[in-house]
């Protein structure tokens, strides 16, 4: 058979190809003297090709539906969290750990972790006047594992009369399934996947 008889070339599955770049720039980093290993991730946006996939990846199960607000805890999820702001046409409100209000009138909605993934209890807010009542919320961040500080965004969310409409995350590492489904998780892949 001639190459003209093989018809076009089978495209590339661009999930199975972004998981797979994911894979290949992430590591695991851990000393000869512990056996604690801690994730590193941040290969994942030092490279262009990957940067440019993440915010529609984590946009794409947010499509169908109204979301008004992206919210993205700091650090990480404000990176990723402003990428799919953009790609759903809405604003980033902030998550800061430990916010201090620079005045008096400068309100602040917060609410404590339970325990995160390293046994914190940090301390979660945003801006009032930025996430008015009725807005319809999407939780962004890089990496969920106890569900700690999505938990603690979910309070602050509902506290601002918003509607929490999910969480969308590149890696889930929750070992509760109640905990997904409580907090609407989507993610590109789960931990065991790495
Ligand atoms: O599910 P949890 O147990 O709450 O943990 C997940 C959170 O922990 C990491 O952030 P970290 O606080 O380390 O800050 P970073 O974004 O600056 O890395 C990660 O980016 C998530 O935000």
């Amino acid at each position: 058979m001639g190459t003209k008889d093989r018809g076009p070339r089978p495209r590339a599955d661009p999930d199975a190809q972004l998981l797979s770049d994911l894979r290949a720039a992430f590591r695991w980093l851990s000393d000869r003297t512990d056996d604690r290993y801690a994730a590193e991730p941040t290969g994942w946006w030092a490279d262009a090709s990957i940067l440019r996939r993440l915010g529609p990846a984590l946009a794409e199960p947010s499509r169908g539906s109204v979301i008004s607000h992206v919210v993205g805890p700091e650090s990480r999820g404000g990176l990723l969290g402003a990428l799919v702001a953009l790609e759903l046409d809405v604003g980033l409100v902030e998550l800061r750990k430990d916010p201090e209000p620079s005045t008096d009138s400068d309100r602040w909605l917060t609410a404590r972790t339970p325990p995160d993934y390293q046994d914190r209890n940090l301390r979660l807010g945003l801006r009032r006047d930025l996430l008015p009542s009725g807005s319809r919320v999407l939780f962004v961040d890089d990496w969920i594992d106890t569900g700690g500080q999505a938990v603690a965004a979910r309070k602050i969310v509902e506290s601002a009369g918003a509607t929490w409409c999910g969480a969308s995350v590149i890696v889930d590492a929750l070992t509760d399934a109640r905990l997904r489904r409580h907090l609407a998780v989507n993610s590109i892949f789960r931990e065991r996947d790495l």
